[in-house]
């Protein structure tokens, strides 16, 4: 058992004797400090989202009409946060959502490895993206003991999809992370107006300029001719998939497969049925198709879908209230995106740990308030509509 609560002690008697923290507790000044710390373009890209970014806002906003009822007499002195996800004993329900370009996040260029890091110090899983400015086997080698997954960006060549899987499996990953709602990249005014693409300027590319396969399919190195480099991943980033896509992917791995961009139970129930392993209700934090349902609205009808398969969630999470709301709609594991990418702006690691801290401390003393001891405990029964 975890006492996340703790850390709001160790502030309040830190105090006592002058300090304070250095870090931002409030999220409107983490999102702030860290617009300041970052390049204009990476901010940008970071903080922008599809369209006039409607639906990104939507998913904050949609935390708001849920509110959590407190219960009294429980006694909830001592919680437990941890739930089992794929055999996996987590000391919480909390992970670190994928985010190509954390690489370019910190100011040395390896957010990626601060990122692991972070999961390493906290025990809140890491899913790297297979966009990274540091190969896979290097991100996976500073875990520690905590369990990382790999998100897989399926390309159109089958056989570097493989490879990519294959050495996700060698480096120690622990589930892969198929994510479907990003084969093209959506409407991004933001970065539209400054022509701004990270990875077509040559960032966070390593793992593929790393691989044998693509190595091959190139013809020299990447050193070599930047500009065909690049030109290669363009072609092949993206593919297309339809559902006679899913047997092939079940057959590149036997680690747990988790689809990401799930909305709609159809599609829930159909990917469970082509043997998938856990369901990731997303809408990419609005990046990708503006116009779209809070991903937050779909959590509770892809739930009821989904069975005993466990759904990963994410978008909009901004607060602990969000990530205990997001588990009694029924989330087994909850994801993080830009609130831990601010922080390695600010902090590096230890930014990135303020910031999980922040979150875990929330949610355990929100249950602690409110008299639910585990997330088992929590239910639809917990929230009300507000209003
Ligand atoms: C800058 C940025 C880059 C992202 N890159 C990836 C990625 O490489 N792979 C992926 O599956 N999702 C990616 N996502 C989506 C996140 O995994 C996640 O779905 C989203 O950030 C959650 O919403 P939130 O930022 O509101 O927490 C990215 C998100 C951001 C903000
Ligand atoms: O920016 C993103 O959200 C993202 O995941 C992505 C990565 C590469 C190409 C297009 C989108």
């Amino acid at each position: 058992m975890t006492r996340y609560g703790d850390f709001q002690n160790e502030i309040y008697f830190a105090g006592l004797t002058g300090r304070v923290p250095t870090m931002p507790m409030v999220y409107a000044d983490l999102e702030a400090r860290a617009a300041q710390a970052l390049p204009p373009s990476v901010l940008s890209y970071v903080a922008g989202g599809a369209g006039d970014e409607a639906t990104q806002r939507g998913n904050v906003d949609a935390f708001a009409r849920w509110g959590l009822m407190p219960r009294m007499f429980v006694g909830a002195k001592e919680r437990d946060l941890s739930v089992d996800l794929f055999g996996f004993k987590l000391a919480s329900p909390l992970f670190m959502a994928p985010v190509g370009v954390v690489g370019i996040c910190t100011q040395d260029g390896h957010g990626d490895l601060a990122t692991a890091r972070a999961a390493a110090r906290t025990g809140v899983p890491m899913v790297a993206s297979t966009l990274s400015a540091d190969p896979l086997d290097q991100v996976a080698g500073e875990f520690g003991e905590t369990p990382g997954f790999f998100q897989l960006y399926t390309p159109t060549d089958r056989e570097l999809a493989a490879s990519l899987v294959q050495r996700a499996e060698a480096a120690g990953f622990k589930g892969i992370v198929v994510t479907l709602d990003t084969w093209v990249t959506g409407w991004r005014p933001r970065d539209l107006t400054t022509a701004n693409f990270p990875q077509l300027r040559g960032h966070c590319l390593a793992n593929y300029f790393t691989d044998p396969v693509f190595l091959r399919l190139l013809g020299k190195a990447p050193e070599e001719d930047p500009m065909a480099a690049v030109g290669l991943w363009a072609q092949l980033f993206g593919n297309a998939l339809t559902w006679d896509d899913l047997p092939w992917l079940r057959s590149l791995t036997s680690l747990p497969l988790i689809v990401k961009g799930i909305q709609h139970p159809d599609d829930a129930r159909r990917a469970i049925d082509g043997g998938v392993d856990g369901i990731y209700c997303s809408n990419h934090g609005g990046r990708q198709a503006n116009g779209g349902l809070p991903a937050l609205d779909c959590l509770a009808g892809v739930v009821d879908a989904s069975g005993d398969t466990p759904v990963l969630f994410d978008s909009g999470v901004r607060s602990g209230a969000d990530i205990v709301k997001a588990l009694a709609l029924g989330a087994r594991a909850v994801g993080v995106g830009r609130p831990y990418v601010w922080g390695l702006a600010l902090g590096g690691v230890d930014g990135a740990v303020h910031v999980l801290r922040s979150l875990l401390a929330e949610a355990d003393l929100i249950m602690a308030v409110d008299g639910y001891p585990t997330p088992a405990d929590l239910t639809r029964e917990s929230l009300r509509r507000v209003g």
